[in-house]
């Protein structure tokens, strides 16, 4: 090898390892965003001694302020922007324990060779088991632990980010909360058209038979070099492939929102559902008491963000129509299958765009005075800038209503500024939901009017 060939062979090769590191702390971050821990995890940088005996214990973020939920520095805050408008703040925290019904795991060795299935201390490459996590419904820590014993007898090989190999890399729970039993996923590094190695067969087949709480497995197949490698789940349909139980999903029934119909939810692990889905409730419940008020049964509602239509469908017998919209192509199997249970009178009002929220503003949803509310439900940065500017936009004459749900403050406070400031938009009211206690972290519920 010539010199220059030596020096762009050392150079590529750092350019691989530096994107390999980039991807596991992506892959961390996501992890830890979704249990609601909010500050990013630093990587170990060995070099600077870090992960040596000298180095601080870490706080785990997700219950630092487990003893004071309501004191944590985002309610504090989201609580002084709310008084800085003058208008009050409540916060409500539901159970401290059990309250998780859906979990990520990720599935490593630990520091004495065994696999083991939980989070990753912050700032460290330490993993910690996570099945005893007071915040876990019961039925997710008894299935790690059946799966961790399982999956070490059997020798399935867990994801080495520093090898690029293992065939396990993460677990995804989700608990039905009426049965108590888990749909679990199995994330594994492998291309959607390898066949399952054996040991991975062989788990899928003998979970079952070991515990009646599993009721569904699935299997996401993630290779860590395709293009979805910085995400720990991905919308293509190829990669998702059911081995056990039955196809709908959990199927849900918000037992505290009470609307006069019987409604069914329904949530394969391919779509979104809230971690915290008893305290949600809380928040679609107030969005139903707020639009009554309005006194209207023929509300023209658009729903962005909408997930399975989560909330969209909880609003039907205030509304003339409902449009709901959401990016990820595998909400439309759970939303229709919503639909069909209800009665037809109320089925016939509802419709599913299944588009991003900023191509539904573009291609003039927004702008045909066809809407009187709208609900938006937007992940942690906030609305897309395109869908705030058309709700700024004057040409929704009737569109008198905004609802805001927000698991990310920050976001929710520079979107605030932009519909008050531009759109002519006033925070009439909000409210605050502790969705992940002992975390720093709050969910809003804020309505605007204009
Ligand atoms: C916080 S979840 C809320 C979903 C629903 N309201 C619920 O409670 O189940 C945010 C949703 O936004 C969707 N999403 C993320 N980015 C999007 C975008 N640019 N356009 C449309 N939907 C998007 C996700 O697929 C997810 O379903």
């Amino acid at each position: 090898m010539s010199p220059t060939q030596l020096r762009n062979a050392r150079k590529r090769k750092a350019a691989k390892a530096k994107k390999a590191k980039e991807k596991e702390q992506r892959e961390r971050e996501e992890i830890r965003r979704e249990r609601g821990d909010k500050f990013p995890v630093k990587s170990l940088d060995l070099s600077k001694g870090e992960g040596s005996k000298k180095s601080k214990p870490s706080i785990d973020p997700s219950q630092a302020y487990i003893s004071s939920p309501k004191t944590c520095p985002r309610v504090l805050s989201a609580a002084s922007y709310f008084a800085s408008k003058s208008l009050p703040y409540p916060v409500h925290v539901g159970p401290l324990t059990g309250w998780r019904t859906s979990s990520k795991l990720a599935v490593r060795l630990n520091h004495k060779g065994k696999l083991t299935i939980g989070l990753f201390e912050p700032s460290s490459h330490k993993i910690t088991p996570a099945s005893s996590s007071p915040a876990h419904h019961p039925s997710i820590n008894a299935v790690v632990k059946i799966l961790e014993s399982t999956a070490s007898k059997i020798g399935v090989t867990p994801y080495d980010e520093s090898t690029n190999l293992g065939d396990l890399k993460f677990v995804f729970l989700n608990v039905d909360r009426k049965s108590g039993t888990v749909q679990l996923t199995l994330i594994v590094n492998l291309l959607p058209t390898s066949p399952l190695p054996s040991s991975l067969s062989s788990l899928t087949s003998t979970l079952p038979s070991l515990t009646p709480l599993i009721s569904t497995i699935y299997v996401h197949y993630n290779l860590s070099t395709t293009k979805h490698d910085n995400n720990i789940f991905s919308f293509e349909p190829d990669t998702w492939s059911l081995l056990f139980g039955p196809p709908c999903g959990i199927e849900e029934e918000l037992e505290d929102v009470k609307t006069p119909y019987q409604l069914k939810l329904y949530f394969p692990p391919t779509v979104f559902r809230q971690a915290n889905v008893t305290a949600f409730q809380g928040i679609v419940g107030r969005i139903r008491e707020v639009i009554g008020e309005l006194g209207r049964k023929d509300l023209r509602v658009l729903e962005l963000y909408g997930g399975v239509g989560t909330i969209g469908l909880n609003l039907l017998d205030y509304v003339s129509k409902l449009v709901s919209s959401d990016e990820n192509p595998h909400n439309l199997t759970p939303f229709n299958t919503s639909l069909q249970n209800l009665p037809k009178n109320l089925r016939k009002k509802a419709s599913y765009l299944q588009e991003s929220a900023e191509g539904v503003v573009k291609s003039g949803n927004l702008s045909r005075n066809s809407f009187d509310l709208v609900v938006v439900d937007p992940p942690r940065k906030g609305c897309n800038p395109a869908v705030l500017q058309a709700l700024c936009g004057r040409g929704e004459k009737d569109l008198k209503t905004l609802i805001y749900v927000s698991c990310g403050f920050d976001a929710f406070k520079r979107d605030a500024e932009t519909l008050e400031g531009k759109g002519g938009w006033k925070l009439e009211r909000g409210e605050g939901r502790v969705l992940f206690p002992g975390a720093d972290a709050v969910e809003t519920l804020a309505v605007f009017k204009r």
